[in-house]
């Protein structure tokens, strides 16, 4: 066989469900890469004949390799921060207060029309990294703190550029409709026009955004103006999906679910009439533990019932100035199971498969078998729990995009 690399001394969660063992585990395995693909994976006992004298070979070590890791849900194309918020809140402010009180998303908006696309750009650049480093090779990026047509464009321009510069896939979401602005506070509907008829056919004209995402909560929009927008979107031929079910349950999940949304993202107040709507048309549940952490809610996401009518879980960072200023996919991993109690495999599967399929993208990444791109990360560990288990020791020893080694 004529092959780019071969990897061997190692064990390998495939986190493939075809493989029957927990994380698609393969011990003592053998990976190929071919252009950029995987090209074959398995016990290294099977490993076919290879030009050994041409053929790059990595060793590793023992350690564990995964699938990249899919970070499905970010905000971090933003300017300024919130600390001060982080203050008024420890005094005892509730986040919809400082919501209700032009805080919260509209202080960042009023940063981000101030920002050039430069200072966007820097500022994504190293959040960017930071999450590079820790192995992610594929991260989904919002607008929604602009809510103006030029600074939504803007947003998004400097998200889909941060992907041409970093050896990460960038997904792009516009989401217009992540809360009302300030020059429409008394006319909701004529902002949601705005979203539909203006911002929208922009967004689309410059090919700027891969799916939309609308907040649906009472302080930010109800269920009839998110359906108008998702209804759009999805008559322009783009991917849904939706913050829903937060602080709330207005019925978003289950209205989004029939219209055929990739993904339900917070979902703490989802019930089972919600969890059956998804599992009938394989909505994925984006589960987002730093808001839940970091806003100190109690309200838990209904995991068994997700477990039971088998909704793909899916964890992410959500990271963003206000409710998850946590850039960091490793350690949602650690809160998946610590706080939502989600197992290491489940955790695993929820930023691999499950966040490629929340994304649409299930047949390039998310799963190492022959034929997926060759997206995968060496880790000195000696059982892929670790990954959730402990959070902040360097162990991510390689990253390999493409084929090409980016982070030794
Ligand atoms: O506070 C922010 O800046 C964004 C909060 C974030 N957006 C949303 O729709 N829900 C959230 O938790
Ligand atoms: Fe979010």
């Amino acid at each position: 066989m004529s092959w780019d690399q071969v990897w061997i001394d190692v064990n390998v969660a495939s986190m493939d469900p075809s493989v029957s063992a927990p994380y698609g585990a393969i011990i003592d395995a053998a990976l190929a890469v071919k252009d950029g693909k995987i090209a074959w994976v398995g016990p290294r006992g099977e490993l076919p004949e290879f030009d050994v004298m041409s053929t790059p070979l990595y060793r590793g070590k023992g350690g564990w390799i995964t699938p990249g890791l899919i970070d499905a849900h970010t905000h971090l194309v933003f300017a300024g921060n919130r600390a001060n918020e982080f203050e008024k809140r420890l005094q005892g402010a509730s986040y919809e207060e400082i919501a209700r009180s032009g805080g919260g998303i509209i202080s960042t908006v009023k940063a981000c029309r101030e920002a050039s696309e430069a200072e966007l750009f820097e500022l994504g650049r190293k959040r960017l990294n930071a999450l590079a480093k820790e192995g992610v090779t594929t991260v989904e990026i919002k607008s929604g703190y602009g809510l103006d047509t030029a600074t939504e464009l803007k947003l998004l321009r400097v998200a889909r550029e941060l992907g041409k510069h970093h050896h990460v896939d960038v997904k792009t979401t516009f989401l217009g409709a992540h809360a009302i602005p300030p020059e429409y506070k008394d006319d909701v509907e004529g902002y949601v026009d705005l979203v539909i008829n203006e911002m929208l056919p922009a967004v689309i004209a410059e090919d700027l955004a891969d799916a939309v995402d609308v907040f649906c909560e009472n302080i930010a929009f109800n269920i009839e103006q998110t359906e108008r927008v998702l209804t759009a979107a999805k008559d322009a031929g783009l991917d849904i999906k939706l913050h829903a079910e937060q602080l709330s349950n207005l019925g978003g999940s289950t209205m989004a679910a029939k219209l055929g949304a990739k993904s339900v993202d917070h979902i703490e107040y989802l019930d089972e009439d919600g969890v059956v709507a998804l599992s009938k048309s394989g909505t994925c549940a984006t589960l987002l533990p730093g808001a839940f952490y970091f806003l100190r809610e109690t309200q838990m996401p209904p995991i068994d019932l997700l477990r039971k009518h088998k909704v793909p879980m899916v964890l992410a960072s959500d990271y963003n100035p206000g409710s998850s200023p946590l850039c960091s996919s490793l350690l949602m991993l650690n809160m998946g199971c610590t706080l939502f109690r989600l197992t290491p495999e489940e955790a695993l599967a929820g930023m691999t498969r499950n966040a490629a399929k929340a994304l649409g993208v299930e047949d390039k990444v998310g799963v190492l078998a022959a034929g997926m791109q060759a997206d995968f990360c060496l880790w000195d560990i000696s059982t892929p729990a670790e990954l959730a288990y402990s959070y902040g020791v360097g162990v991510c020893l390689e990253v390999v995009k493409d084929g090409h080694l980016v982070h030794q």
